[in-house]
């Protein structure tokens, strides 16, 4: 049943009886330890780990018993998610603030896929674009493309922001094993000038390749970025040198024809997608040809595929074999009946360095809402603050906290059976350096989930005054997720895994998880204030009283009246 009457009010999801029961069970639950239901469920560690393609998913040490999943699946059943699933796929505007198709699922279907919307062919678009990528990054890869003065290209710098940066990035640090290395690529997204001049100190202009990567084309930071780097293009390759070596070092990845021919980038030289693929979902459109580039079209089909294997695993397994569903409901159970805030990511991947920061723009972009897609002000919590490190860096920083803290974080642990390296280490019988990391990734979860007593520590022969202060209280949830190893396939596997979780979180909590609204005050604020920066004359501004002052202070720190 789905929760939005034909007049398109949706039902208060927490006035409904499955909500009630879930409340009732948590009251039940909420003092029974992980201890007690693994005591209690011998067989809990093999009944609740499941296999998504190649993604082992452990939900075994979740404060969660059988009729806690019932409870959940039946309040999915009753938010509509089934629906909102196939709405999805169908092509129905599902993001229903900015009346749109949700597709990023398209950007990864097999060119079999039978898909039209909205009168446009989205399989045969999509492939013909995807096609067109590949060419591209293999002319550059082979050094058949060639930047203005003959040389060929080393370096692609890709100039975008929030989800036209952090998926490309992210992937290009976590397939760095998968990449030859001949073509270096950057990532410049800040307006902070360090940023630019950071990732173009030790380039050479001849051989370098930007990619301006922008949904709208209209971003500050991006635009802004771009005009500098054309500069810096036209100056290093020297004195009269003409326009038109830009279209041989520049490239565009927009859905914004007009701007970017505007901006001076031939459209011929552009690639397209389309309004029904939101930023932070882009990264598989055309925004990832900078990663293309770098890590060839091979491997980056590879990761597509590893992205439609669990993309047709959303789209067909029954909510309670689904993975990312699970795992999004285990986020509304703790979220909306335990208060938890905040949600770690914690890679055993020094790889997945950037995953943890690529998630807060998927996740937080998407369900940091606090109305309805009907417009009612919401009446659960919603978004969770996501962030991380990898392990085992996280575990000498603020694992305390996890371990004794006052707050409950569930925890991701993302690890892989195999190396990307393979470099030995660990001389006394106890493993080699993967062993050791992986080592440390299960001890991990297993003292959060269980803890250590006060009995316990008192049987160890700790003093007295000691024993509270080294008891371990434990019952702290965390999801494991183990792959064979970290390869374009797995990553696109574990990135999709993801963002369906939003989309199911989102139902339930019934936002609109493909709107952005929030961000929009603060860029035009921004754009309002710039000029009050820069004026000669002291400016008069029409601000409160601590942004004026602020301004006045940072006049007077770059010396202007
Ligand atoms: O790709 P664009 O249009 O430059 O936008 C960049 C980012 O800015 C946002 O609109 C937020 O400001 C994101 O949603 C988007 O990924």
């Amino acid at each position: 049943m789905d929760t939005t009457a034909s007049t398109g009010t949706a039902i208060d999801i927490t006035a409904t009886p499955e909500w009630q029961a879930l409340a009732e069970h948590h009251t039940a639950l909420r003092d029974r330890t992980l201890r007690e239901l693994f005591a209690e469920d011998p067989d809990r560690g093999c009944r609740l780990t499941r296999q998504v393609a190649d993604l082992v998913v452990d939900h075994s040490k979740h404060r969660v018993t059988d009729e806690t999943l019932r409870l959940l699946l039946a309040l999915a059943e009753r938010a509509g998610l089934r629906e909102r699933i196939d709405a999805m796929f169908r092509g129905d505007h599902v993001n229903v603030t900015e009346d749109r198709a949700v597709l990023h699922v398209a950007l990864r279907a097999p060119a079999t896929t039978d898909l039209v919307v909205d009168g446009q062919d989205v399989t045969r678009d999509v492939h013909a674009v995807l096609d067109r990528m590949a060419d591209f990054a293999d002319r550059v890869r082979s050094g058949e493309w060639r930047g203005h003065t003959g040389r060929p290209i080393r370096a692609v710098v890709n100039i975008g922001i929030g989800g036209s940066d952090l998926g490309p990035a992210m992937a290009y640090t976590a397939l760095r094993a998968s990449s030859d290395r001949e073509i270096t690529a950057r990532f410049v997204s800040n307006i902070d000038p360090t940023d630019f001049a950071e990732a173009t100190r030790d380039l050479d202009p001849a051989e370098t390749l930007f990619v301006v990567a922008s949904k709208t084309f209209t971003t500050l930071e991006t635009l802004t970025n771009a005009t500098v780097a054309r500069d810096w293009l036209l100056r290093g390759l020297g004195e009269g040198t003409d326009e038109g070596a830009v279209a041989k070092h520049f490239v565009a990845v927009s859905t914004n024809t007009d701007a970017v021919r505007e901006f001076g980038i031939d459209p011929e030289n552009m690639f397209g997608f389309w309004d029904w693929v939101g930023g932070r979902y882009s990264f598989t459109s055309a925004i990832g040809l900078s990663l293309m580039v770098a890590i060839g079209p091979g491997a980056y089909r590879e990761m597509l595929d590893g992205f439609a294997a669990v993309d047709e695993h959303l789209r067909t397994a029954p909510l309670a074999e689904n993975l990312p569903v699970l795992q999004g409901l285990l986020n509304v159970w703790y979220t909306d009946f335990f208060g938890a805030q905040t949600h770690a990511v914690l890679p055993y991947s020094q790889y997945l360095s950037r995953l943890p920061a690529y998630l807060q723009q998927l996740t937080m972009e998407s369900n940091g809402k606090s109305v309805r897609e009907d417009g009612a002000p919401v009446t659960t919590a919603t978004g969770e603050v996501y962030w991380g490190e990898p392990g085992t860096n996280g575990q000498h920083a603020f694992h305390q906290l996890l371990h004794q803290g006052t707050t409950l974080v569930p925890a991701d642990f993302i690890g892989f059976g195999r190396p990307n390296h393979e470099l030995g280490g660990g001389d006394q019988g106890d493993g080699d350096m993967h062993d050791l990391l992986m080592a440390n990734m299960f001890a991990q979860s297993a003292v959060l989930a269980f803890g250590r007593t006060a009995e316990e520590v008192a049987a160890d022969g700790t003093p007295p005054e000691l024993v509270p202060h080294k008891v371990m209280p434990g019952n702290r949830p965390s999801t494991t997720i183990l792959a064979p190893q970290l390869t374009p396939s797995t990553l696109g596997q574990l990135v999709a895994f993801y963002e369906h979780t939003v989309l199911v979180e989102g139902v339930i909590w019934q936002i609109d998880s493909f709107d952005q609204w929030g961000v929009e005050l603060g860029k035009v604020m921004a754009r309002q204030l710039a000029p009050a920066l820069t004026a000669e004359a002291p400016p008069e501004l029409d601000s409160d009283a601590s942004t004026t002052e602020l301004v006045r202070t940072y006049r007077a720190l770059r010396g202007r009246a």
